[in-house]
């Protein structure tokens, strides 16, 4: 009988339990992903910036690889805004806030991104991996158990982000998306030790 070979750990740095679910469910076949529980400051700048400053800090808390991830949310006729600062539109408007935003514009299209970073450990540079979903801004239909899921409506998809199974979000989503090329970084990687 062949012995089963086990995953190897990723260690990732989150306040967020939705978003560790859905990268347990995204990866969970080809790694164990454990959680370490923290939520990282975040300074003002791009995604990438964001991302990058997250993942020095997780490096240097955990002392080893870490994973982090940074997720947005922009609208098209704001140029992309709210983007990373989404979270914080979200806590003080909800989704109806949200898609009240766009009112008084005609084009409601959005794209849902993130971006994950890795770092091998302090003092190593981070690497960047992200995946955009382009969608409409819709009023809110589905259950709100994970942030603008339900103002947020994938283009080529009759339902919001809410309304789908969490299958289909998990193989279609900005998360699954960037979680694709982590998983083809890191087995590059491993393959060259
Ligand atoms: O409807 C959603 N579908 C998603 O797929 C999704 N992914 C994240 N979010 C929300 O968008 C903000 C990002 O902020 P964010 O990246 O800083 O996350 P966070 O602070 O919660 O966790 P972390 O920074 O500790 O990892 C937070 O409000 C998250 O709850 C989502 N909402
Ligand atoms: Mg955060």
């Amino acid at each position: 009988m062949s012995k089963e070979t086990e995953n190897p750990t990723i260690v990732f740095v989150t306040g967020n339990k939705m978003k560790l679910r859905e990268v347990k469910a995204i990866l969970g076949n080809e790694y164990e992903v454990v959680n370490h529980k923290y939520d990282l400051p975040e300074i003002q700048g791009s995604t990438d910036e964001v991302t990058i400053e997250k993942c020095r800090t997780a490096a240097e808390i955990v002392k080893g690889p870490v994973i982090v991830e940074d997720t947005w949310l922009g609208f098209n006729a704001m140029n992309g805004l709210p983007g990373a600062y989404i979270k914080w539109f979200y806590q003080s408007i909800g989704c109806e806030g949200l898609y009240k935003m766009l009112a008084g514009f005609e084009d409601k299209g959005a794209v849902a991104g993130c971006t994950f970073g890795y770092c091998e450990g302090p003092g190593h540079p981070v690497q960047l991996f992200r995946g955009e979903v382009d969608g409409t801004i819709v009023s809110p239909t589905g259950e709100e158990t994970f942030g603008w899921n339900p103002v947020f409506k994938p283009n080529g998809f009759e339902q919001t982000y809410a309304e789908m199974d969490d299958d289909v979000k998990n193989s279609i989503s900005h998360r699954y998306k960037a979680c694709m090329k982590l998983r083809d970084f890191l087995q590059e990687k491993a393959r060259q030790k």
